[in-house]
Formats: C-alpha cells, structure tokens, sequence
C-alpha cells in the first residue's frame, strides 16, 4: 500500500501540487487522470523520488520514502518499476538486454539466472521469442511489452506506468492496459497509471483519481465517473468523448 499525506510542490510561482492525499492498494490498478498541466506526471515524480515535495509524506507500506532511514530508501527504490511515457528503451540494446538492464545495475545474479529471469519476464508480456530483436524493428505495442517486462523483471511491489498508451492506436492500447491489470493482480502489485486514454478509465478503472489545478477533486471508479456531479470532470470526460467522437 502507498499513501500519500498533503503533497505539495511549487515551481516558482506556479502552485503546481496544492495538497494531494491517497492511498493506493495492492493488487489494484490505480488511474491518474486529469487535463494537462494539472500536476499529473509532478505527483508521480515525486512518489518516486525525481521531484523533490515542498511539503506532505510518501508512506511505502508504512516506511516514509522522504524522510525515512536510508536504507528504506534504498529498498523501496529497489521494489520499484517504472514504464516511461515512449518506453524509453535503449536503441543499442537488443530486447532481451533491455530487459536484463536493471539486472545488471542493481543484482549480482549469475548470467543464467539473469538471461532466465528476462526470458521468463518477456514470456509474461508474450514476446517470448523476441529477445534478439532490436527495438527499431519492432512496434510501438512491442515496444510497451519490453517496458513492461524491463518494469517487472526485479518483481516490483510498486509499478508507475506514466501514459502507457501514448502512441498506441485503440486496439493495442487495451491489450496493454489489460496486461497491466492482469500482472498488477497476479503479482499483487500496487500499480499507478498516469493516463487521458478514455478506453483506459472505462477499461480498468477500479479506482481512479481526478486532479484539477493541482488538488484531487474526485475519487471513484468508472461506473461513478460518469454520473459525477464534479463540474470540472464533467468537463474533461465531455471533451474527452469529443476527441474520441473526431477519432473515428
Ligand atoms: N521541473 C519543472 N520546472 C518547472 N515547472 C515544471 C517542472 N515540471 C513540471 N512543471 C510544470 O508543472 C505543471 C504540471 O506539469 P505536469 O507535467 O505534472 O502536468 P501533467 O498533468 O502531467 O500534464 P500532461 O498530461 O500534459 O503530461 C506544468 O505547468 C509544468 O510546466
């Protein structure tokens, strides 16, 4: 479980985060949602440790990320996955290097066990078969699997997956968001997902939060997102339903 106690963060002038509270469970995806600019991707970086708060508490299963002893930390940096908005992979690197790499930095396991554990995480996300293709010769569905499976190969408690459907039509990116579901309750991760993909928050949205102007302004899930009575969601899932409307 994750909590996060009255998180605040300013860049200048701008009040970007102005007090965001909120747990996150186990075995549970946990959508993100909200216009752009509203703080989104700010809220993630500093539940992982890239932005540093002005103010508020990161818990990790009761152990304060920001505050707390270091060797916590370090450990709960170590129980982290992360899937980077475009995958972020290494060009150079074959798919299966790819998902050896945070083997390589963080284990001192035995280039078998290495090489078995990245097999068996690419077998999860069904690209078995893969592991000698390099990333320019394969799609960008492809492309999420192997962030995916980079993402879990240290079996993660925690997985943060920044717009994971970004430049993915709509096919693929449910077959993405179903695969992240899938591995978040068979794993029983605790898993966040930064997301404006409509498909997503009606898709997997069991618990999803809704940031305006840097404050949470709702909470729920995708059978009471749409009978909300909160202006301002109203507002974003309307125009969201535009896009989709001009989409087709
Ligand atoms: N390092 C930074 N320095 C200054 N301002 C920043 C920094 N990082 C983010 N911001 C500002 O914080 C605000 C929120 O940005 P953030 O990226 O969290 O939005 P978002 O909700 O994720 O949007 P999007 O959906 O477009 O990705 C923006 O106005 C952005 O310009």
């Amino acid at each position: 479980m994750i909590e996060i106690k009255n998180i605040e963060k300013t860049f200048g002038d701008r009040h970007v985060l102005a007090g965001i509270s909120g747990s996150f469970e186990p075995g549970k995806t946990t959508l993100v949602i909200g216009t752009s600019g509203t703080g989104k991707s700010v809220l993630l970086k500093c539940m992982i440790g890239l932005v540093k708060p002005d103010k508020g508490e990161v818990l990790y299963d009761g152990r304060n990320f920001l505050t707390g002893d270091l060797e916590d930390q370090k450990a709960i940096r170590r129980e982290m996955g992360v899937l980077f908005q475009g995958s972020a992979l290494f060009d150079s690197k074959t798919v299966l290097q790819n998902v050896r790499f945070p083997l390589d930095m963080l284990t001192d396991l035995s280039e078998k066990e290495k090489v078995d554990r990245s097999q068996e995480c690419l077998q999860r996300v069904g690209l078995g078969d893969a592991g000698d293709r390099m990333p320019s010769e394969i799609s960008g569905g492809m492309k999420k699997r192997v962030g995916i499976a980079r993402a879990i190969v240290l079996n993660p408690k925690y997985l943060f997956c920044d717009e994971p459907n970004s430049g993915l039509d709509p096919l693929t990116s449910i077959k993405i968001d179903q695969l992240i579901s899938e591995i978040t309750e068979e794993y029983q991760i605790t898993t966040v997902v930064i997301t404006h993909d409509m498909n997503s928050m009606m898709e997997i949205g069991e618990k999803i939060m809704f940031l305006h102007k840097g404050k949470k302004v709702w909470e729920g899930n995708s059978n009471s997102l749409i009978h909300s009575d909160v202006k301002e969601l109203n507002e974003f899932i309307n125009a969201n339903k535009l896009i989709r409307e001009m989409e087709k």
